[in-house]
């Protein structure tokens, strides 16, 4: 109706008018007008115009009070199903005395509102029969379910589960915390899953050293060499028993082409023996010269010296020591012993063994027993 009163008028007009001056335009051309169709039409026109407008403003009052009435019951009908969820809609001046965690900062609330929180936590219940500030508690407890645990207060009863920490209460070795921050709600979660609880002791290592191949063949640095067997491409000789052979050794070889040693003589008793005392039988240190060291051949009465790599050992009280037997240790006294000893067994640590009998070192012919100069270089 609206739209084909509106065309009529355009279509008399000729031009574009508003439709407030619509009919005052068709009627005061209508009325002057001498043709009494023309006035006529003009003036129905204008009847039309004024019952249309008339139309119109009632239909514009119905249909604003129903739109007021329809969005007035669709707000009720929202706040009345989604309370928490318009709450939040509303600008923070008509939450009124209900502050949230948006509005209010967590560093500037003390424990009352947290205390408030947790009291007005059980009214959850009563959501359907409250009105919409009683929902707004509930929304912020919702939304904030931490926060009722760490309150300070024990003395207010709260029936909500966020508000029973003593079940999951941090064991003792856990330091206190006296604030009421919510990082002391997080304790019973670290006393579960700190590794420092969970990690188990470290495996003990083993006392016993990984086996090597080269172990077995290593040169101790200290102390004796034990009685080892020779390797297989070692030229073994058999102890002769001639006459340097005394009663500490026994002329019976084994099958490695060791000798059977007496007893008090194994390599453990030479060990105990070399930390005791000097083995050399002088008194100070020589200067060995080759004539000097051939004649200290362990005969006629004469100690039995050898050299090895410059230097020269007393070699005698080691005779009834050798694993070898006197014999064979007895081919290099009176001279250099270098060669048949690393030939043996070169795995043998020479100077350990028979370092108390180390008489002095062996100089060029000539060079003459130095005994002081001797000491200085020691
Ligand atoms: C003065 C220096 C010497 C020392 C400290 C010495 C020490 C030893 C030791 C500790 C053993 C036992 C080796 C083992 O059980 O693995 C041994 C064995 C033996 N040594 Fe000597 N030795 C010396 C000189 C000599 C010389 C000069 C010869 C031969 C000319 C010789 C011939 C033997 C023989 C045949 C054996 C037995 C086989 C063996 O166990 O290898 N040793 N000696």
């Amino acid at each position: 109706m609206w739209s084909g009163l509106s065309l009529r008028i355009y279509t008399l007009e000729s031009r574009p008018i508003s439709i407030r001056n619509a009919h005052l335009i068709g009627y005061n051309a209508g009325f002057y007008s001498n043709k009494p169709a023309v006035r006529w039409k003009y003036t129905t026109t204008y009847n039309l115009t004024l019952r249309h407008i008339q139309l119109c403003t009632q239909t514009q009052e119905v249909m604003s009070y129903w739109s007021i009435t329809v969005a007035l019951l669709s707000i009720t009908f929202l706040v009345y199903r989604h309370p928490l969820k318009m709450l939040s809609y509303l600008p923070p001046w008509l939450r009124g005395g209900a502050p949230t965690n948006q509005q209010v900062p967590p560093d500037s609330r003390g424990g009352e509102s947290q205390v408030k929180v947790q009291v007005e936590g059980p009214e959850d219940d009563d959501v359907h029969s409250e009105t919409t500030p009683k929902a707004t508690a509930t929304a912020y407890n919702t939304n904030v379910p931490t926060l009722s645990l760490d309150g300070p207060d024990h003395d207010h009863k709260s029936s909500t589960p966020q508000a029973s920490p003593k079940p999951v209460s941090p064991p003792s070795t856990t330091k206190p915390v006296s604030s009421s921050r919510p990082a002391a709600t997080l304790q019973p979660s670290m006393k579960y899953s700190s590794p420092a609880t969970l990690m188990p002791p470290p495996s003990r290592p083993s006392m016993a050293p990984p086996p090597s191949p080269a172990s077995s063949l290593r040169v101790p640095s200290n102390g004796p060499v034990p009685n080892r067997g020779i390797p297989s491409n070692s030229q073994q000789r058999v102890s002769s028993g001639n006459s340097l052979a005394s009663t500490a050794t026994l002329s019976a070889p084994n099958p490695r082409g060791k000798v059977l040693l007496g007893p008090g003589h194994s390599p453990m008793d030479w060990a105990a023996l070399i930390r005791k005392s000097n083995l050399s039988g002088v008194s100070t240190f020589q200067r060995v010269t080759p004539s000097m060291l051939k004649s200290m051949s362990g005969r006629k009465g004469k100690p039995a010296w050898s050299s090895w790599q410059g230097k020269v050992y007393n070699i005698t009280p080691y005779l009834d020591f050798h694993p070898g037997g006197r014999n064979e240790l007895m081919k290099a006294a009176g001279r250099d012993g270098t060669n048949l000893f690393m030939e043996v067994h070169p795995w043998v640590n020479w100077e350990n063994m028979l370092g108390s009998c180390m008489v002095g070192v062996l100089v060029p012919e000539g060079a003459g027993n130095g005994g002081s100069e001797l000491e200085e270089m020691d």
